[in-house]
């Protein structure tokens, strides 16, 4: 028996078939059923219940009594997810009403001109939907919990929008966040009765800062993922999680371009773009667009649609789980990976591809979707190879990461180590590059190939 617990009444990991035996009632009366997980790892699979477990209330001191010699078998505490309820609806409801300003801008940008499109000093480009994003989330959050409660560190800064030759820009920006903040209570959020002047944008946007990724506990937010995809008319994601102790405890991914069902992933670069322009923005909207949620220890991960037409949200909105692949052979999996050469070496996965046997063609997609790919079920393996001295962000990461681990998933770096969201805003030692995989099995196999095959590459 292992556990460590130090509260009266905590929950317990035990085997699916043995809770339900009369067995197990003798021993522990006093249980109580809180729910089933499915569970499988190989610490419990000798108990030969490998995929079903209960989830039961015990007193601690009821077990310890009543535990006999003949229960032999292996019982754990469970981290049950029974806090951050409020903080999971709230960044819920927030990531969608972003998801629906993307929209918005995106049509927009297309429709239009793309001289919307600006480059930051880096050169990557931003447009009105990163700052008014990050504007709207840092609003939200603070207004739920208190700006002296809320912690955001986050990717953009004001600096391009305050230059005094910026002023147009900021108007833009301002418009598009009351633009948005006024569909607030459709979300079953306060809006600002009034709305907000340009100081008040700017002060939500900055509120943002990259010190906070020294804290304890802190919001994590990429408002526009994959700025790309999104100028481009592909995929792009709005992500946000909850950081604590350095591990992401929520995870929110609103993909406004991945349909509940999965039909149009595939069809890449430019696709939507012409879809779009061919259709009207009302007969595709009712099938793209989802967000995805997991709390983390709960064991699921959900997926809800995009709120459209007049609708109110209702909580918990259509909400669907949704669970990993289960494909465990490499010759059956599909993989994604960057759709930028630039952001991931693409010989470097097609050679590892081959040497492990996988025989279908890359999925290769704008941001973290591809996170939402593999939590989906619609693909079995993500991997990204960045090249030498490009440091990851933990904002590129955090929610997705959560995310896949609930559905059933596993993400470690190459070297088969947990992403360390403890040391600041980067993954701090990231061990060669980051592999996400359905499965323990094909996750083995993903790592083994990667060493296999690493001194013989040019990364
Ligand atoms: N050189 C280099 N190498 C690796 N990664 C980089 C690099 N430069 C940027 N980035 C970060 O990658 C984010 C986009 O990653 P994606 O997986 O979406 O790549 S791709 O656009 O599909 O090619 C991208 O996120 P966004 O800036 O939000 O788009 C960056 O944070
Ligand atoms: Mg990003």
């Amino acid at each position: 028996m292992s556990f460590t617990c130090t509260t009266t009444s905590f929950p317990i990991k035990v085997p699916h078939t043995l809770f339900h035996s009369r067995k197990f009632n003798d021993v522990f009366p006093k249980t109580q059923i809180l729910g089933t997980l499915s569970f499988s790892s190989k610490k419990n699979s000798h108990l030969g219940f490998k995929d079903k477990l209960s989830l039961a209330q015990c007193s601690k001191t009821s077990f310890l009594s009543e535990m006999d010699e003949d229960c032999k078998f292996e019982v754990s505490s469970i981290d049950i997810p029974d806090g951050y309820c409020k903080e999971l609806e709230i960044a819920v409801r927030a990531v969608h009403m972003a998801c629906l300003l993307c929209q918005r801008v995106q049509d927009n940008l297309l429709s239009k001109s793309f001289e919307q499109v600006h480059s930051k000093e880096d050169n990557s480009p931003v447009t009105i939907a990163d700052w008014s994003v990050q504007a709207i989330v840092s609003w939200v959050l603070s207004e739920a919990f208190g700006s002296e409660n809320v912690s955001i560190v986050a990717e953009e800064d004001v600096e391009v929008l305050s230059k005094a030759s910026a002023v147009g820009l900021l108007e833009a920006v301002v418009r598009t966040v009351n633009e948005c903040l006024a569909d607030a209570p459709r979300f079953g959020l306060k809006g600002p009765g009034t709305d907000l002047d340009a100081k008040a944008v700017l002060a939500a946007i900055s509120r943002c800062n990259l010190a906070g990724a020294r804290g304890s506990k802190f919001w994590v937010l990429d408002p526009v993922d994959g700025t790309l995809g999104f100028v481009r008319g592909d995929q792009y994601a709005i992500a946000l999680a909850l950081i604590e102790d350095g591990e992401p405890v929520l995870g929110v991914l609103g993909c406004p371009n991945y349909p509940m069902k999965k039909e149009w992933l595939g069809y890449q670069n430019g696709y939507r773009r012409i879809l779009s322009r061919l259709t009207s923005q009302t007969s595709v909207s009712g099938d793209k667009g989802s967000v995805l949620y997991a709390r983390k220890g709960g064991g699921k991960a959900w997926m809800q649609p995009l709120l459209y037409g007049e609708k109110n949200f209702v909580w918990p909105n259509s909400a669907k789980q949704i669970k990993v692949s289960s494909i465990d052979n490499p010759a059956l999996a599909t993989f994604c990976e960057p759709v930028e050469k630039a952001n991931s070496s693409h010989s470097f996965t097609a050679g590892l591809a081959h040497s492990v046997g996988l025989r279908n063609q890359p999925l290769r997609v704008y941001s973290m979707v591809k996170y939402a790919a593999i939590a989906r079920g619609d693909a079995e393996i993500f991997m990204k190879f960045a090249s030498a001295g490009y440091k990851e962000k933990i904002w590129d990461h955090a929610a997705g990461v959560l995310i896949i681990e609930e559905a059933g998933g596993v993400v470690t770096d190459a070297g088969g180590q947990p992403l360390d969201f403890s040391k600041g805003v980067y993954l701090e030692g990231l061990d060669r590059g980051i592999i996400a995989c359905a499965g323990a099995k094909l996750h083995e196999k993903i790592i083994q190939a990667v060493d296999a095959s690493w001194n013989s590459s040019s990364l």
